[in-house]
């Protein structure tokens, strides 16, 4: 019998998805010698605060300082699983460039350096993987980078953020409010450490730049990214979207057409029987077109401890067979295109809009006028109820360019027989 052979590797991270990622080494220990044919030992975990008690985490692997992981030779794997930009950054390129392979979950800094990240994964030659960084568990990124390469691929869209995706679910099917829905995802483990960045468009814009990114084979960062969020979601809007037939969904898309790519983040009005209608909870699905592959559709669990770890975890068995078999560094980032991304503005899009206006004689007919006049055609108009003189206005228009629709509301608010604009959302459709 010859002598076994030990992959290490350090974690940078004991939080929510660093937890589970520990766990996943220990209950796995057995098999993945079965898989791989090595044993991986996890020598380091990199926190900011040592004396924290961590359930299931021995204490004596936790330390504070990066350079312990960096100049420890023995150490080939580095799972970063703390988040933002800095000093992950940093880390990981000299990690990279030190010859160390790298797994992350870090939508932040692929969305906005992952060019950068690979230039060092390249001088390196060493794996930089991130299965966890879209949609959770989710095997999404293989399926771009590798199952699909052979087609390309026209259209990307789906739910990839979990917080969010759990709160309008709460909030749709019964009645909470919006804060105590936040909370509770918060407290499942769904959300960031910053929320905001959930319920603000921004997560879901990362992995949408980071799929735009490699489905079209071109860098497109997070900054080019249109985003909306949720926060100004109404129950009345959620209410009205049910009685139109539609559920309400916070959606990232991102399309190739002969203008550029097109690539945004918002909320929208699904109609009920959308196979993402039915994705509820932090549950994430996403649609992919390729000329040659046609349609497809992932879905999983988009967020939580477990279900990102395992995708970690599949990073991680992937890179100790590269080890193995001496072959790291051979897929690259593969942004050999270098595309215009379009302003939402020049994109078309389908809006429901909701408003209070004058009950008067004229007033709709006003309104429609102006709604023409700047290219907007209306497919569905109703006057919900009229109380105090004020009535209220539901409008559902055609595809429109969304500058024209901005143009009209822009005057429609200039108006005086316009009281209140009370929710603008996007409608499913051409
Ligand atoms: N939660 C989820 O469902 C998902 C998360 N992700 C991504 O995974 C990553 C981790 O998320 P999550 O586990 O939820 O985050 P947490 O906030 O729960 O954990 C972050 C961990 O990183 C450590 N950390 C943060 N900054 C530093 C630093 N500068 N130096 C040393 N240690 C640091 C923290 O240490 P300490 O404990 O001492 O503060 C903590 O242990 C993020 O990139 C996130 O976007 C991806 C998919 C899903
Ligand atoms: N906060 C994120 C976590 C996974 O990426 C989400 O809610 O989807």
């Amino acid at each position: 019998m010859g002598q076994e052979r030990i992959i290490h590797a350090a974690l940078l991270g004991a939080g929510t998805v660093g937890s589970g990622v520990y766990k996943l080494v220990k209950d796995l220990e057995e098999e993945i010698i079965s898989k791989t044919g090595a044993r991986l030992v996890v020598d380091k975990i990199l926190v900011r605060d040592t004396t924290k008690a961590r359930e299931g985490i021995p204490s004596e692997l936790l330390i504070d300082r990066w350079d312990e992981i960096l100049n420890d030779p023995q150490i080939e794997i580095v799972i970063e699983v703390m988040g933002g930009i800095r000093p992950a950054l940093t880390w990981l390129e000299e990690a990279l460039r030190a010859g160390k392979q790298v797994v992350t979950a870090n939508k932040d800094l692929l969305a906005e350096y992952g060019e950068h990240l690979f230039d060092a994964a390249e001088a390196g030659k060493c794996d930089l993987h991130f299965e966890a960084a879209v949609a959770g568990a989710i095997p999404i990124i293989r399926p771009l980078r590798q199952s699909l390469v052979a087609s390309e691929l026209t259209e990307v869209m789906g739910i990839v953020n979990g917080t969010t995706n759990y709160i309008l679910t709460r909030m749709t099917e019964d009645g909470m409010g919006y804060e105590e829905a936040l909370a509770l995802a918060t407290k499942l483990g769904y959300a960031e450490s910053d929320p905001t960045a959930d319920v603000e468009g921004y997560d879901a814009g990362r992995k949408v730049a980071i799929m735009a990114s490699i489905a079209f084979n071109s860098n497109v960062t997070f900054s080019q990214v249109y985003t909306e969020g949720i926060t100004h979601i109404t129950a009345e809007d959620i209410r009205y979207a049910k009685e139109f037939g539609y559920v309400i969904k916070l959606i990232g898309m991102t399309r190739l057409t002969e203008g550029g790519v097109e690539v945004k983040v918002h909320p929208m009005l699904l109609p009920e029987q959308h196979p993402l209608s039915t994705v509820r909870d932090s549950f994430n699905a996403v649609f992919i077109h390729g000329e040659a592959c046609d349609d497809a559709m992932f879905m999983g669990r988009g967020a939580g401890q477990l279900p990102t770890a395992s995708a970690v975890m599949g990073d991680v068995i992937d890179v100790m067979r590269n080890i193995l078999h001496h072959s790291c560094g051979k897929i690259g980032y593969g942004c050999y295109r270098n595309l215009p991304v379009k302003s939402a503005e020049d994109t078309v899009s389908r809006f429901f809009l909701r408003i209070q206006v004058t009950d008067k004689p004229g007033a709709l007919a006003n309104i429609a006028g102006i709604l023409g006049n700047n290219d907007v055609s209306i497919a569905q108009v109703v006057q919900k109820r009229s109380h105090d003189g004020v009535a209220e206005l539901v409008i559902i228009t055609d595809p429109v360019r969304e500058k024209h629709f901005n143009d009209a509301l822009s005057i429609l608010k200039g108006m005086s027989v316009l009281k209140e604009v009370s929710g603008v959302i996007r409608v499913y459709g051409n």
